[in-house]
Order: C-alpha cells, then sequence, then structure tokens
C-alpha cells in the first residue's frame, strides 16, 4: 500500500480549498459542484427493471448504478467447482442438454449468464440517459455474490466491453490481480473506472484510510471510493477527517461515506468535506445508512448554500 506522506489535518475545507481535479462519469462531471447524487438498483429479473430505472429517475438521480451482484444470474458465476449445482439450486438459468454436450458446463453457465447480464445492460441502456455505474459488490465486501479471480474478471471484461455502461466499479483490493486488466480495458472502452473499497467491520484509523487512498490513486484510479462502518461518532469524524484531508491532497476526486445508522451524517455534507457525491435511494437501499435520494437533494440544496 502507498505511504500517504501529505500532511493529517481535520480541518473541514471550504469548497474553493478542495484540489482535486473532475471526472466524468457518461456526460456527468464529479468534482464540481453540485454534489452528485447515485441511486443504486438492484434487479433480480429483467421484469424488475423497468420500474427501479423510472424509480431512480423519479428520485432524480444523476447516476445510476446497477448493483450486478443481486441479479438472478450472477448466481451461476461463482467459479467455484460447484458452480453449477450452485446455480440449479437456487433456480438460476443454466445450460440446455444440446450446449452442455459441446461446451463444458461452467463455460456454458458463464456464458449464458453474460449474455443475460448485457441484455439487462443493453435495456437499462435504452431506458434512460442518465449515465450508468455497473459495480458487482462481492460477499468480500459486503455484496450478495462470491465470486473467484476469473469469474470477477471475466464478468468485468463482459461489462466493460458491452458497450452500455459509463463506469466499472472494481474491487482494487480484494482482487489485486484484476485490477490492471480491468482498468486497461476500461481506458480502451473509454468508460471510468471507480476503484472501490469498503470494510464492514470497523472505520480504520485516519493514516490507513488516506494510505487506501492514495494507493488506489497511484493505481490509476480515475475515482477512488471508500466505505467504513462506524462504531460511534469519533469514528465517523474519523472518516470525514480523512475525506477532507485527501480533498486535499489527492488529484483525483473521491467518494467516502461511513454506512450504518450512525454513518448517515457522512453522507448528507459532501460539499464541505470533500467527496463528489453520494448515495441516496429510492425504494431500495443498497447499503445501510442511505438516505432517501429525493430528501438527499434538498440536503444537497441547503448544504451547498454554506
Ligand atoms: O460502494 C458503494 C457505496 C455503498 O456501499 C454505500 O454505502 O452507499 C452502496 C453501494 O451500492 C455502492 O457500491
Amino acid at each position: 500500500m502507498a505511504v500517504y506522506t501529505g500532511l493529517l489535518g481535520s480541518e473541514i475545507l471550504m469548497g474553493s480549498e478542495i484540489l482535486m481535479g473532475t471526472k466524468f462519469i457518461g456526460h456527468v462531471e464529479l468534482g464540481c459542484e453540485p454534489k452528485k447524487i447515485i441511486v443504486p438498483i438492484m434487479p433480480v429479473h429483467a421484469e424488475d427493471i423497468g420500474g427501479l430505472v423510472r424509480g431512480a429517475e423519479t428520485a432524480g438521480a444523476d447516476i445510476i448504478e446497477w448493483r450486478i451482484d443481486f441479479w438472478g444470474d450472477v448466481r451461476g458465476l461463482s467459479g467455484s467447482s460447484n458452480s453449477v449445482e450452485v446455480a440449479e439450486a437456487e433456480g438460476a438459468e443454466v445450460a440446455s442438454d444440446a450446449l452442455e454436450k459441446t461446451h463444458p458446463r461452467t463455460d456454458t453457465t458463464t456464458t449464458n449468464a453474460h449474455h443475460s447480464i448485457i441484455k439487462a445492460a443493453g435495456r437499462i441502456r435504452r431506458l434512460t440517459s442518465i449515465p450508468i455505474l455497473a459495480t458487482c459488490r462481492t460477499s468480500l465486501e459486503g455484496g450478495q455474490t462470491s465470486l473467484t479471480d476469473s469469474a470477477y474478471e471475466n464478468l468485468l471484461h463482459a461489462l466493460i466491453t458491452c458497450g452500455h455502461i459509463d463506469a466499472i466499479d472494481v474491487e482494487f483490493f480484494s482482487y489485486p490481480d484484476v485490477w490492471d486488466k480491468a482498468r486497461q480495458w476500461a481506458k480502451e472502452a473509454g468508460i471510468t473506472t471507480i476503484a472501490s473499497h469498503h470494510n464492514f467491520d470497523h472505520t480504520p484509523q485516519e493514516l490507513e484510510i488516506l494510505n487506501r487512498l492514495a494507493t488506489m490513486e497511484e493505481g490509476g484510479a480515475d475515482i477512488a471510493k471508500i466505505a467504513v462502518f462506524p462504531h460511534g461518532y469519533t469514528d465517523v469524524c474519523t472518516l470525514l477527517s480523512a475525506t477532507a484531508t485527501a480533498a486535499k491532497y489527492m488529484d483525483i476526486p473521491i467518494i467516502t461515506m461511513a454506512m450504518g445508522h450512525v454513518g448517515m451524517m457522512s453522507r448528507l455534507m459532501p460539499t464541505a468535506f470533500g467527496s463528489v457525491a453520494t448515495f441516496g435511494s429510492a425504494g431500495q437501499v443498497s447499503a445501510p445508512g442511505q438516505v432517501d435520494a429525493k430528501e438527499m437533494r434538498d440536503i444537497l440544496t441547503l448544504t451547498e448554500k454554506l
């Protein structure tokens, strides 16, 4: 991990003191005012997509995050030796008998799942002009699906090259061998790479948060994102202090949040602390402590006057 060499500070920055650059996700610019609201949607089946996309639009999403780990067919992609059995047991789409004769079962399962994911991505794209961030949050970081390195890599490749998404979330520290490839593919495809890290257990020391953000920047991330779990308001302060310092000394935009009820306040004032976006919900929350996106817009409008 990179060693953070900037000054450690607990200062709260005024907007003009934030030095990091901006980055685009689709046509939306992050790193400038107003701060952006990312609304997660978690469709499981194709018939869920229309309503969820409409809900995100009505909620005023600047960016839609598609949480692919909830998608039914992703469960067939565990990549472990019993992936097909898991898929069958859980009712995921599996290979037809004819295909199974010519392809190994796991390959066919993978192909079917990728096909269904790409089709769903195309469907979301046709329904909305809001930029799409694709995230497969794995069980290593609090998500719904467990993927081997190669299953994660193949899934990211299918998503990045499908032509329907504007940004990809990559679990930087959980899949270090996948990161460089994903970043390169994203660069070639002209989409934005968000390096992300979740700690669902606790809030690390400020220096560790800063080191992780700096390491993601050094690794070539377009945007660095960290979510931590606080066990009290001092933990929330630690996260916010790290955010304010990182926003001052890093060149790329950052997104941070403390999860859970106690962490909710960390989501409310991105303008003051330097996170370039905040996640807001439209009916479904993808992480504990998310605030309703419409209420979030009012709060952003108010706090941007500060
Ligand atoms: O990384 C994040 C942030 C998040 O975990 C949150 O706490 O709002 C929600 C996730 O859907 C997203 O991928």
